[in-house]
């Protein structure tokens, strides 16, 4: 796609960080330091001095890798209204929401992300969303349905008033005041209006919801659910509503499907989902781009898609970038983030440094993907679409006539016009790609589509395809593109942390994994370095837990494995323990977060690393001896709108302990507290048991 203007849609703007690398090369010198003063002393202090070089080994070579995500980075700058301006015809695009559970994820919080998709500011006829239901739910179609009616009232709202947030529920939860301060009579009279329809359609949804029985009757619209289980029923595709006629200032198409499922068929949770979704929608839109988000993350920029196609559309994008990626950014987060999962350093740091090497990784959700790259093609193959290489991916990709003939058109770039049959005239087609079936002896989870192995699904499609030599752009625009919500609790939060304990290990130790995909295929070595960071992520549990009962285990046998007092090398890991807290401090100063959520951070990566991602490992390493599956257990969403005998151990032991004990403090409470904040008994024993073996253990260890 030649286009001339193409430099103005988006910059790459290389971000100053001279302050930053010096204190990354300062705690890197540190670090060689310690580990030399290990290696130097080492034969007179024997065991617990190898443990503790080894562990130190292991965070030095984390921070090597830090230090090489965090060098480069970018921030790219888009402007829609330039694209808007410009000549080009903006293609269309297919946005998918996946839900999977009508408990774990309520229908409202899926109802606000489709209308809040319907709503965006991009023509209507080129738009089509499609909602995956792995639940089977006839609560999260009738909702869908009824979403659908309030929709043809709050789009033409959205668009008449220009309103920035288009999700009802956080529009609605905003103070009136502030937005209805210099408005008309109208817009007022309009709003409230509005705003009873919002609350009239939550209460139907709640009623259906409330009602432990089916939303209604199984007849008509809703006969297909008579009979259905959850993990036993055949495929159900519903065109909710389509725009005829086409209109530019209609509305989206909207069409529900909830793929088959079988006892005994492998569904592979999200990534099964994502294929049943690509495969619909190209039998019915076939649009060369598809949005993806997760059902709980809203549209929070109603120009989101304008600034995606910035990146998208540019001149070299077409052989270079594959996907537009905007951070994950969460509304409502509790305040100081106490359960550190609100991740804004990660996303401000180690994206913008990812960016600037070949591109941040696929995370699943507010995610722009090229059709044909999601079919397999390769950058070399952009230019030149020939026989023989259409012939090679459809001898893998189903038994749909149609589906190929799609893919076909999708390969050759015959975008721009939506093909012009009714989306009923495809449903027939369309059951047949979203059986269980279709994809034996296919390509799609492993060439095609999103890749199946990992419940961390993301990571691994991204790696996929920045292995074939494609880039990835990270776009922030302001406010963001996207909202979701963050897990709500301690435990929540453990889940998920070690579902993606599991997720990257199962990627790290498959076929697929970076060094091989550098090696053999076209992943730059930076970037693997960056993915071998992430996918290492996981053992760290293993050295931090073994640092973490050093200080406890030289108290114990009265040794130790710091520095003396009287040692002058005692400066280095002081150096080193002052140096790093403020590094890491000012990342969350500058972020705007404050000194509690700094240090609520440090102490749930303390917590985290050593308990979910520690039996994250466990569970992996289960699956790769065959003794186990893995299982995406989805998270829970809700909305809401707001050394010798002759060693004494020293100071520096019993401050690391002291500095645990502070990091575990919840759980020190929890010890004394009964009811939801205390820790059952029956974990304090089993906890108690294991301290007296340490404890034991040590003993033994000390008189030997
Ligand atoms: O069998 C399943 C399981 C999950 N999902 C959907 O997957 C999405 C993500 O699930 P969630 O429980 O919210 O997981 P998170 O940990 O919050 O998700 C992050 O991590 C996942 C990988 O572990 C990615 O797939 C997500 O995009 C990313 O946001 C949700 O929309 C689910 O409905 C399905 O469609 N089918
Ligand atoms: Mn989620």
């Amino acid at each position: 796609m030649a286009n001339p203007i193409s430099h103005i849609f988006y910059e790459k703007i290389p971000r100053k960080n001279t302050v930053q690398r010096t204190f990354d090369i300062i705690i890197l010198f540190l670090l060689f330091s310690l580990l030399t003063y290990r290696l130097l002393n080492l034969k007179i202090h024997g065991a617990t001095w190898l443990l503790a070089f080894l562990c130190e080994s292991w965070f030095t070579l984390t921070w090597v890798l830090v230090l090489n995500i965090k060098w480069n980075p970018v921030r790219f700058k888009t402007y829609p209204d330039h694209l808007l301006k410009g000549v080009l015809e903006l293609p269309s695009v297919d946005m998918f929401v996946t839900t999977a559970d009508p408990v774990l994820e309520p229908p409202i919080i899926t109802v606000n992300t489709v209308l809040s998709m319907l709503a965006v500011d991009y023509p209507a006829h080129k738009l089509a969303c499609y909602v995956s239901d792995d639940g089977c739910s006839p609560l999260t179609y009738y909702s869908l349905v009824e979403a659908s009616n309030f929709a043809q009232l709050w789009v033409p709202f959205c668009k008449k008033y220009d309103i920035q947030v288009r999700a009802p529920f956080r529009y609605f939860s905003n103070d009136p005041v502030i937005t209805l301060s210099d408005s008309t009579k109208e817009f007022q009279h309009e709003r409230k209006k509005m705003k009873d329809d919002y609350e009239r359609l939550c209460h139907k949804i709640e009623v259906a919801v409330q009602k432990s029985g089916p939303p209604c009757d199984f007849t008509g619209d809703f006969a297909e659910f008579s009979s259905v289980e959850r993990k036993n029923h055949p495929t159900i595709i519903k065109v909710i509503f389509e725009n005829i006629e086409g209109l530019p200032d209609g509305l989206p198409h909207l069409v529900y499907i909830s793929r088959e499922k079988r006892h005994n068929h492998p569904h592979h949770y999200k990534a099964g989902a994502m294929n049943a979704l690509t495969r619909v929608s190209a039998l019915m839109t076939n649009a060369p781009y598809m949005l993806n988000v997760d059902c709980d993350m809203f549209v929070n920029n109603p120009k989101a898609i304008l600034h995606a196609m910035c990146v998208l559309l540019g001149s070299k994008s077409e052989s270079e970038i594959a996907f537009a990626q905007f951070p994950q950014v969460f509304y409502d987060g509790l305040k100081d983030d106490p359960y550190g999962n609100q991740m804004v350093v990660l996303f401000e740091f180690i994206v913008g440094g990812i960016a600037g090497l070949q591109g941040p990784f696929y995370s699943g959700t507010g995610c722009f993907h090229r059709r044909k790259i999601i079919y397999g093609l390769s950058p070399d193959n952009v230019a030149s679409i020939n026989g023989k290489l259409v012939e090679d991916i459809f001898s893998k990709i189903g038994n749909s006539k149609e589906l190929t003939k799609s893919a076909i058109d999708a390969l050759e770039g015959k975008i721009g016009t939506p093909p012009n049959h009714s989306l009923h005239s495809r449903i027939e087609a369309a059951y047949k790609v979203a059986g269980c079936g279709y994809e034996y002896g296919t390509s799609w989870g492993t060439k095609f589509g999103w890749i199946y192995g990992s419940i961390a699904e993301d990571t691994q499609t991204g790696l996929s395809i920045h292995k074939r030599g494609w880039r990835s752009v990270n776009c922030t625009p302001n406010p963001p593109a996207f909202l979701g919500c963050v897990p709500s609790g301690g435990p929540a939060t453990m889940t998920q942390q070690k579902r993606w304990a599991i997720g990257l290990l199962e990627i790290l130790l498959s076929r697929g994994c970076p060094i091989f995909a550098s090696l053999f295929a076209k992943l730059q070595w930076r970037q693997c370095l960056a993915y071998v960071w992430l996918l290492t992520w996981v053992l760290r549990s293993v050295f931090e837990l073994c640092y973490a009962a050093l200080p406890a285990y030289c108290i114990i046998v009265d040794s130790h494995f710091l520095p003396k007092v009287q040692e002058p090398t005692l400066y280095v890991p002081v150096a080193l323990f002052i140096t790093y807290n403020i590094y890491t401090l000012s990342e969350y100063l500058t972020t705007g977060q404050s000194v509690q959520a700094w240090w609520n951070n440090q102490r749930m990566a303390r917590v985290t690393t050593m308990t979910a991602w520690l039996f994250g490992s466990f569970s992996a390493m289960l699956k790769l001896f065959g003794l186990s599956e893995t299982v995406f257990k989805v998270t829970q969403k809700e909305q809401s709108s707001d050394g010798g005998d002759d060693d004494d151990a020293g100071p520096g032991e019993t401050f690391c302990s002291v500095w645990l004990v502070l990091c575990f403090w919840p759980f020190f409470k929890g010890l004394f507290r009964k009811g939801r904040h205390g820790i059952p008994k029956a974990t304090i024993y089993k906890s108690a048991t294991l301290a007296f073996l340490f404890l034991y253990w040590c003993r033994r260890t000390a008189m030997s």
